[in-house]
């Protein structure tokens, strides 16, 4: 359970003295969520998601993280707002933490995403892109292929205590992706980890995107790439086209990606894969078993690894282009 920091009831009450949101009806933690501690939280006007930010979330970083959700609210993109003090500050402490206060987002994360969940996240995401390209502040990915060697370094001693013969494999992944991996597509600030807990839906209708912790300046391919490996894979691993399909067709109908984007994609979804795989692996190895987070299985995003590198062009993926 991702609740790393308890709070007591009083002082949860000093703290909303900052803030003009109503008296404190009740408050309990959020099990879901591997990075930070999150809470309900209840008060006489309205609920509220209220974040301790733990120690991988770099204080420095949250300016970024907030503006842009208050930014992508302010154009209209769907996402929670944070909710600012009475002295207008956005961040606060709490329990020796950095903590806001975030609007509550109805709806539900798709536990079985369908084609037509893929359609509204490439709708959503693409939006997303548009409407950060003023987006003032800038973030570097500190997850992008520069991180993945150092990353790899730190389990490849023990990697093979997850499948034996996996070690010459990522070797020759990281030493193509180094090489070929793209710099001139178009930039912008990514979400960087879209995946279907991240997204709310009010019965179909997608109501919001969550989770901007990750969000960095990146290629903007990138974060499609990221999606495709966290929305088209079925549960036996399998890739789903008529999902590739309705991502792509989403994306496209509010940004259209240009030669380059497009032929650059079986190399952004394998790199895109061995992100998520690295760092699997490296909790996996690492963070115990008795943790309070269910810990996620490096071998699905292997397998990914593994389809990505026989994949010749993105019509592959299902991407038709403008019908
Ligand atoms: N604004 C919100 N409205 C409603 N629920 C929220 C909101 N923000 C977070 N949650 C709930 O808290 C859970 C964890 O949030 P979040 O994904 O931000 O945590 P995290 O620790 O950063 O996790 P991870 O990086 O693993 O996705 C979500 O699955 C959701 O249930
Ligand atoms: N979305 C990530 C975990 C949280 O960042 C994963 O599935 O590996």
């Amino acid at each position: 359970m991702a609740v790393y920091t308890d709070i007591s009831e009083a002082e949860l009450i000093a703290f909303l003295k900052q803030y003009d949101i109503g008296t404190l009806l009740s408050y309990k933690g959020i099990a879901e969520g591997v990075e930070n501690s999150n809470f309900l939280m209840t008060t006489d006007r309205n609920s509220f998601i209220l974040t301790l930010y733990e120690k991988r979330v770099d204080r420095c970083d949250l300016p970024f993280f907030l503006g842009l959700m208050e930014h992508l609210a302010d154009k209209s993109v769907k996402c929670p707002l944070p909710i600012r003090r009475k002295d207008g500050e956005a961040i606060g402490q709490l329990a020796g933490r950095p903590a806001a206060i975030i609007e509550f987002l109805e709806g539900m994360w798709p536990r079985n995403p369908q084609a037509s969940h893929c359609r509204e996240v490439g709708r959503a995401l693409a939006q997303m892109h548009s409407a950060s390209q003023d987006f003032q502040l800038e973030r570097a990915n500190a997850l992008s292929v520069g991180a993945w060697r150092p990353l790899w370094e730190m389990s490849s001693a023990r990697a093979e205590e997850v499948e034996r013969g996996m070690a010459a494999e990522i070797e020759n992944d990281l030493v193509e992706l180094e090489e070929g991996w793209p710099v001139d597509l178009p930039a912008g600030v990514i979400h960087a980890d879209l995946f279907p807990d991240n997204v709310f839906f009010l019965s179909d209708r997608l109501s919001g995107l969550i989770d901007f912790y990750f969000a960095c300046n990146d290629l903007l391919a990138y974060d499609v790439a990221i999606c495709l490996n966290a929305w088209c894979f079925e549960k036996d691993g399998s890739f789903n086209i008529t999902k590739g399909m309705a991502l792509f067709d989403g994306y496209i109908s509010v940004r259209p990606l240009d030669d380059a984007e497009l032929e650059a994609m079986p190399l952004l979804a394998r790199g895109a894969a061995l992100r998520f795989f690295l760092t699997r692996l490296y909790d996996w190895l690492t963070v115990s078993n008795d943790a309070k987070v269910v810990k996620k299985n490096p071998v699905e995003y292997l397998k990914y690894l593994r389809f990505h590198r026989r994949i010749g062009n993105v019509g592959e993926y299902g991407y038709r282009g403008v019908e």
